[in-house]
């Protein structure tokens, strides 16, 4: 468990991240968003001990991050992927990380097998793609199994394949109890990891909730051929629609509602679901002052 508490950092007169609050639970995912500048990376670095909090707390099982016996065996961080020695190899960055934290020799062919870098483990790092420095610092991350994970844009420089596959490991994460933060610009890949939104706009928390809560709205979306019949029952039932050629947007109604009133008035649906709002508009009504 993560409690973040009045995390502020000041530089001079500028406050880049403002009284930022929040929990971080067990079993979850936690998608942190934000425009180029919001504050995220220098939250992410507060809450690890990288960079000192101007006021505020972290606490990560209730202690500080750098108060912890061994950080690296409890937060698996990913915040630069280029602070690597370029002319280290993969192996040999992975293996001084290991002996860092104190795992097995063992477990670096583990890691190594596990994103997919084992054939390119001899490799200098200063000769891999964008998305293999990605992938190592992942490894590095996963070294000592933490329960919890910060990642800064883990899907930079990974190709379709490679953004499904850490997808995959982060939810798997989360279903095994882990918690995890994950920053990222890519919106249609936050959609389909995250089960919380944390939304910040210049240093501020704008928006901290269940992304479904965050998207659902409250109405139904349906379909019809006669579309002009289905609003006029509606109507008759004393539901507004907005209609679109053959979809009609029916606020503050469930799909059942909806789908009642159809079957009452003989009228066949072509479709019919929950309305939600699109998360790059509602990136856009969340942080655009
Ligand atoms: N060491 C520093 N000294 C002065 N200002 C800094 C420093 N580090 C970050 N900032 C400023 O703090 C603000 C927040 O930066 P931060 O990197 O946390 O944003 P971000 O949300 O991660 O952005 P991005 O999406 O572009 O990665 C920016 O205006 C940045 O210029």
């Amino acid at each position: 468990m993560i409690e973040v508490h009045g995390l502020t950092k000041r530089y001079g007169d500028r406050t880049v991240v403002d009284d930022v609050s929040f929990v971080l639970e067990p079993g979850s995912v936690t998608g942190f968003l934000g425009p180029n500048g919001a504050g995220k990376s220098t939250t992410m670095r507060m809450m690890t001990g990288l960079v000192p909090a101007t006021s505020g707390t972290a606490l990560v099982d209730g202690r500080p991050y750098r108060e912890l016996a061994n950080p690296g065996a409890v937060v698996g961080t990913l915040l630069d992927a280029s602070a690597v020695h370029p002319g280290r190899s993969g192996r040999v960055h992975l293996q001084l990380l290991a002996d860092a934290v104190g795992v097995p020799s063992s477990r670096v062919g583990e890691v190594l097998d596990l994103v997919g870098l084992a054939g390119a483990a001899r490799r200098r790092v200063g000769g891999y793609s964008l998305g293999m420095r990605q992938r190592l610092g992942i490894a590095g991350a996963l070294l000592a199994d933490p329960a919890v994970l910060v990642f800064d844009e883990p899907a930079n420089g990974l190709d379709p394949e490679g953004i499904r596959w850490m997808r995959d490991l982060l939810r798997g994460h989360a279903a095994r109890g882990g918690t995890v933060l994950l920053s990222s610009h890519l919106l249609g890949e936050v959609e389909t990891t995250v089960d919380r939104l944390l939304v910040i706009g210049s240093g501020r928390v704008v928006a901290d909730a269940p992304i479904r809560e965050l998207l659902g709205g409250d109405g139904a979306v349906a379909e019809a051929e006669d579309a002009d019949g289905l609003q006029r029952a509606l109507a008759a039932a004393g539901l507004d629609a907005r209609r679109d050629g053959a979809v009609l947007t029916v606020p503050g109604a469930t799909p059942a509602r909806v789908g009642a009133v159809a079957a009452g008035a003989g009228i066949a649906l072509t479709g019919l679901r929950p309305s939600q709002q699109d998360l790059e508009d509602l990136f856009f009504q969340l942080t655009t002052a």
